[in-house]
């Protein structure tokens, strides 16, 4: 389930074309499991999708610094160690994006949606929808290293 204007990439490949907008995106893991995804707040594009929560790098940040940030500033989490663990790019209208992603073990701090979003924690296949299209590759490599071999939607979530 890879859209055709998803691609990985190597860290530190040559741009070429439209810039790209940097991302850092965090894939929190809880014990059991479970993934934490969450909704586009109103007002940003793709508003209302579900997405792993994160933001752009600002000048002068690490990924790791940028997911920090993000983190605190959406969710009031803390998080520990953050090392990427794949790079991703996506063409969309509004921008081509770089996304950085990286697995999170480890947070402190209680939950609070600091921008109206919604949060939920799935397991696979994911009942939430709909998803951003710039996921899609990374929930295929998720669900591959459980031996999840159905589809990463549940049917009523598929578009
Ligand atoms: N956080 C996040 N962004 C994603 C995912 N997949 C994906 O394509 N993106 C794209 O990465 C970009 C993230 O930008 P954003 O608008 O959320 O970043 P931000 O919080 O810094 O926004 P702002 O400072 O402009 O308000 C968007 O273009 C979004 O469509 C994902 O799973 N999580």
């Amino acid at each position: 389930m890879s859209p055709s204007n998803s691609r990985v990439t190597t860290p530190g490949a040559p741009v070429a074309e439209r810039a790209h907008t940097e991302v850092a995106v965090g894939i929190l893991i809880r014990e059991d499991g479970a993934l934490l995804l969450s909704s586009r707040p109103e007002g940003k594009p793709y508003a209302g999708y579900w997405e792993f929560p994160g933001g752009k790098l600002e000048a002068g940040e690490t990924v790791e610094q940028a997911l920090r940030r993000e983190l605190d500033e959406e969710l009031g989490v803390t998080i520990g160690p953050a090392e990427v663990w794949k790079v991703t790019e996506h063409d969309y209208p509004h921008a081509l994006v770089r996304l950085h992603w990286c697995k999170v073990y480890q947070w402190t701090g209680d939950f609070e949606m600091r921008e109206g979003q919604r949060m939920a924690w799935q397991q696979f296949p994911l009942t939430v929808t709909p998803v951003l299209p710039g996921a899609f590759p990374v929930l295929d490599w998720l669900a591959s290293e459980r031996g999840f071999e159905g589809a990463v939607l549940a049917q009523a979530s598929q578009g």
